[in-house]
């Protein structure tokens, strides 16, 4: 039975639960995605300490201190960064202390440096400072138990700082799913070598291995199987325990040697059928029965990169812990051109994205879009694929667009 492009993104989505979180050393950390809220262990600032590299002193023994009128007290500590005074300022006396050093006991003030000679058995005071002045307070940026992150925060640098600061060696996260990319068919060469015959490069398991790194998780490319479904059997059982979803391209169609359809097909928790768009008809998914999750996506390579952008990366994006909804995220845009589209199959061309001469209009769409090819959404058109930008997408009831129609721009998929 024919899915409508909804019906099947439900299906995909529907069968896709996050992995399950574990934790991570901070040093790794960066790029994860948080799947539990992190709270501070201290409070932060830990302790009372200097701004400055200075003088801790008590105000009261500075009062009316100036350039004019120094005051002089005898040094009687030295407090670097890492050191506890255990005695504290006795009045009438100064303790050098440096940035980031705990305040001692009876100080309430620091002066700077620049505004004393320097000295360290006894020293010349030019400034008397308020209370507090100079001094970082415990807890004056976050109190012990304070929400540092939130679950769903994606880490990076200011956000590993944060946890580290707050007493964490090791955070809970959404690891990324592994997904092994598998391209089928005996007239695949490596790219780089010389195609013989009716040999052509295998474009796919690329386009496939850094689809899956942009969209967040870590490829494991397989490169080229040939139609033979024993190697395709034996390739599906090696990987499958490695990874946590398999994409493959390629051989699920009508043709006498379509092997993924034939291997596949009989596993119970596969589906296959058309799904009502174009390109990326023939589509198949489901779970082999050690759980892990599989795409069989068609081998042309426009086919591949639509089904990846509309089905795949929200799966994906689930996989690893992101909120995802079954609607596509789409922006309006204006068509600079017209062109036709097939009937009863949403389609979905890819276009460059420019903006309007004289910029957008007030109330009209930011994008223009034209498509990439001139031969249009043809699904073996990849060498033009790379001038597209996004895809354009066409209700299946629609027939011919317009110049100036308005089309629903996706970019990126769900990223
Ligand atoms: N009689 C019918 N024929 C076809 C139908 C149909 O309904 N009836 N559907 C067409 C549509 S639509 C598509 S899409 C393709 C899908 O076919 P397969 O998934 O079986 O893919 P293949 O036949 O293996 O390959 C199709 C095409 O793509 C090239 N290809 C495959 N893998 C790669 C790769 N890794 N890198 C670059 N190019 C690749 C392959 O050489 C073929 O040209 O079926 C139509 N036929
Ligand atoms: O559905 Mo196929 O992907 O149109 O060429």
């Amino acid at each position: 039975m024919t899915r409508t492009v909804a019906e099947h993104l439900e299906q995909v989505l529907g069968a896709i639960e996050p992995l399950p979180p574990r934790p991570l050393d901070l040093a790794d950390a960066g790029g994860y995605l948080l799947a539990a809220d992190v709270t501070s262990t201290t409070p932060i600032p830990l302790f009372d300490n200097s701004a400055m590299d200075g003088y801790a002193i008590r105000c009261v023994d500075l009062a009316g201190a100036s350039e004019d009128h120094p005051v002089t007290l005898p040094v009687d500590a030295d407090i670097p960064a890492g050191a506890v005074s255990t005695e504290p300022v006795a009045p009438g006396t100064a303790a050098r202390i440096m940035t980031g050093a705990p305040m001692p006991a009876g100080a309430d003030a620091i002066v700077p440096v620049e505004y004393s000679d320097g000295g360290t058995t006894q020293v010349r005071l030019t400034l008397a400072p308020d209370p507090g002045r100079h001094l970082r307070r415990a807890g004056e940026d976050l109190a012990a138990g304070d929400l540092v992150l939130q679950a769903g925060t994606l880490l990076g640098a200011r956000q590993v700082a944060a946890a580290a600061a707050a007493g964490h060696g090791s955070v809970t996260v959404h690891p990324r799913p592994r997904v092994a990319v598998i391209s089928t068919g005996t007239e695949l060469v490596t790219p780089g070598t010389a195609p013989v015959g009716g040999q052509i490069p295998d474009s796919n398991s690329y386009l496939l291995a850094r689809l899956v790194t942009e969209a967040g998780a870590e490829p494991v490319r397989i490169g080229a199987v040939p139609d033979d479904e024993d190697a395709f059997a034996r390739v599906l059982a090696e990987v499958s325990p490695d990874v946590d979803a398999i994409i493959c391209s390629g051989g699920v169609s009508v043709g006498a040697y379509d092997v993924v359809k034939a291997v596949l097909a009989p596993e119970p928790g596969m589906w296959f059928g058309p799904v009502a768009m174009q390109p990326g008809k023939p589509q198949g998914f489901g779970r082999l029965t050690d759980g892990t999750v599989v795409f069989t996506l068609p081998g042309n390579p426009v086919s591949v990169y639509v089904s990846f952008e509309v089905f795949v990366a929200p799966a994906l994006r689930r996989l690893a812990g992101h909120p995802v909804t079954a609607s596509l995220p789409l922006v309006p845009a204006v068509a600079a051109i017209g062109w036709r589209s097939p009937a009863g199959r949403e389609q979905f061309m890819p276009v460059r994205v420019e903006t309007p001469d004289g910029g957008p209009r007030p109330g009209q769409p930011a994008h223009l879009v034209r498509p990439s090819s001139e031969r249009g959404s043809g699904s073996h058109l990849v060498g033009t694929l790379a001038a597209a930008d996004g895809l354009a997408r066409v209700p299946a009831e629609i027939t011919e667009v317009a110049a100036g129609d308005t089309v629903d721009l996706l970019t990126g998929g769900h990223r």
